[in-house]
């Protein structure tokens, strides 16, 4: 069996770590407090969805929002990893969405139930081509952007981030061991929005990688 490559960490079937609630613009503008500690949820590796694909209406949802985020690949396993190690730990970067049937999770909200229908489903994590660790030098000060048919939607700084990438390695893994090809989605900055079938879904980090997206019904 041929090596795998932790570039294609999309194929692994590992976990996708989700924090919500890091960045206080993001968390004040869906009425939330801003959090002692991370909020963390969890998508499961069916969640991928590579351009070329569409991303899915869920048929239950009449309110689905883009969260543009900085994903975090991990290349090296590890259990309660000190955040003085936690970089040693990482391989590399992806831009992701963060796909949330927005309507679903508020109810989910009301009635104290999880969040899985309206942060799991098929194609709720559009992921862009790996970007090895040397192509983002600060991953603690980088833009995230993200436009609906041409119009800018959101425009962050992973500087605004409440919990650093470190502090969330060394959370996560006292928690959840971390394995290789893992995933971690550090949180969207504010902007997020409603999309509508046929919408175009652009984002971007910087400049360092760009991906298009088309939303579709089931
Ligand atoms: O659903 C939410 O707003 C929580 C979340 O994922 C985020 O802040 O990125
Ligand atoms: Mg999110």
């Amino acid at each position: 069996m041929a090596a795998r490559n932790v570039e294609r960490f999309w194929e692994w079937g590992r976990k996708i770590v989700c924090v919500g609630r890091n960045y206080a613009d993001h968390a004040k503008e869906l009425g939330n407090a801003v959090p002692a500690e991370p909020v963390l949820f969890l998508k499961p590796p069916s969640a991928y969805v590579r351009e070329g694909a569409p991303i899915l209406l869920p048929g239950y949802c009449s309110e689905l929002h883009h969260e543009v985020e900085l994903g975090v690949v991990i290349g090296k396993a590890g259990t309660a990893i000190p955040q003085a190690a936690a970089m040693h730990h990482v391989a590399g970067y992806a831009l992701c969405l963060d796909m949330t049937a927005r309507d679903v999770q508020e109810r989910c909200k009301s009635r104290g139930l999880p969040w899985t229908l309206a942060k799991a489903f098929n194609t709720s994590c559009p992921v862009s081509d790996f970007v090895p660790k040397e192509k983002i030098p600060d991953p603690g000060n980088i833009r995230l952007w993200l436009k609906v048919n041409e119009q800018l939607r959101q425009d962050g700084s992973t500087s605004q981030m409440i919990f650093s990438i470190p502090y969330l390695i060394s959370y996560i893994s006292d928690v959840i061991s971390l394995e290789e090809g893992d995933l971690i989605l550090t949180g969207t900055p504010k902007g997020v929005s409603s999309v509508q079938e046929h919408d175009e879904l652009q984002a971007g980090i910087e400049d360092v990688v760009t991906m298009t997206f088309r939303v579709a019904s089931r």
